[in-house]
């Protein structure tokens, strides 16, 4: 089956600076796919050559088939992106903004489809509003309408909740997850790691311009090796031969990253000799962010989950 986004090799490079140094990728039809990374990772870069907005300086991206640069009318009619920055048209109303966006791809006797948008992303009383009259998170909301106005079946949201309320934010995933439950493919980038756990099934983790994770969540997850424990003391001191297991401290608590569990008796043993007594002690379950962390720092979680040692996709 054809896939919904194939990247081949792709180098980006501005200037000296080599923003993506040869991504191969493949997403599914169907699929809730994250992008993830640090800040500068490349990730915007991807978004925007998918998007046929940047091209790359090598390599070929496919949507659905179609070549971005050879064939980029298809690409584009296939292709919703909600983009990072707020770009709109000042002089516009919400519906205006959606009825000239439809106007683009050519689609007349789109109104019903832009009203149940409006709906959907609670935009229904700002309707007739001036798109400069609209809060941050409001025009975000238009951002969203509007790489939806042609249903497109590949979905693109470059961090589309930063900054947004809670209330923007779940009312926005439940229409997400909606479209991806009726066959959309959902692409995002998010430095809410939380929020990638919970919605998407695979994720691709990049690091300065190269995929260094790239797998199920759950594969990942369970790669971790070692293990964290969670303790509040009194006095509220950790003893000096725990240091180096010291992974994190916050507000009295402190985060202990051991090899296993078999290292629990000696941390036990270390807190008895220290006269320290426990007031709390929680494992804590690995999650999307210690992944992301780990590989971050390049330990050896990310080489168990490197692209090149990956074999199929999930069926
Ligand atoms: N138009 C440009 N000209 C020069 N350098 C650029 C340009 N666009 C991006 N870069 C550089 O390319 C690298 C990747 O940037 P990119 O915006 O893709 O990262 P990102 O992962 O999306 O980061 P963020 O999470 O901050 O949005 C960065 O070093 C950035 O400064």
């Amino acid at each position: 089956m054809t896939p919904a986004i194939e990247v081949k090799q792709v180098y980006k490079c501005f200037g000296r600076l080599q923003a993506l140094g040869g991504v191969d990728l493949e997403i599914r039809v169907g699929e809730f796919f994250a992008l993830l990374g640090p800040n500068g990772a490349g990730k915007t870069t991807l978004i925007n050559i998918i998007a046929g907005l940047t091209r790359a300086s090598r390599g070929s991206v496919r949507v659905m088939g179609h070549d971005v640069v050879m064939d980029y009318r298809d690409a584009r009619r296939v292709l919703g992106v909600v983009p990072q920055e707020l770009v709109y048209d000042p002089f516009f109303t919400v519906r205006e903004t959606l009825e000239i966006q439809s106007g683009y791809y050519g689609l007349k006797n789109n109104g019903a489809w832009i009203d149940e948008i409006i709906h959907h992303l609670d935009l229904a009383d700002k309707a007739h509003v001036n798109m400069r009259a609209l809060s941050g998170g409001m025009k975000r909301r238009v951002l969203v309408a509007q790489a939806l106005v042609h249903k497109p079946p590949v979905i693109v949201l470059d961090e589309p909740t930063a900054g947004v309320d809670v209330e923007l934010r779940q009312g926005l995933w439940r229409f997400v997850k909606q479209l991806n439950r009726e066959g959309h493919t959902i692409v995002l980038t998010t430095h809410y790691l939380e929020e990638a756990e919970a919605l998407c099934s695979r994720v691709a983790m990049l690091k300065k311009g190269n995929i260094v994770a790239l797998d199920s969540i759950r594969n990942l997850v369970n790669s971790v090796t070692g293990c964290r424990v969670r303790l509040r003391l009194s006095p509220d001191v950790l003893p000096s031969t725990l240091q180096p297991l010291l992974s994190s401290a916050e507000e009295g608590y402190y985060i202990l990253a051991l090899e296993g569990y078999f290292l629990l008796e000696h941390v036990m043993e270390a807190l008895r000799a220290a006269g320290s007594q426990v007031l709390e002690m929680q494992i804590l379950q690995p999650d999307l962010e210690e992944v992301f962390i780990k590989t971050m720092a390049g330990t050896e979680i990310a080489k168990s989950a490197r692209i090149a040692e990956t074999t199929a996709l999930p069926t």
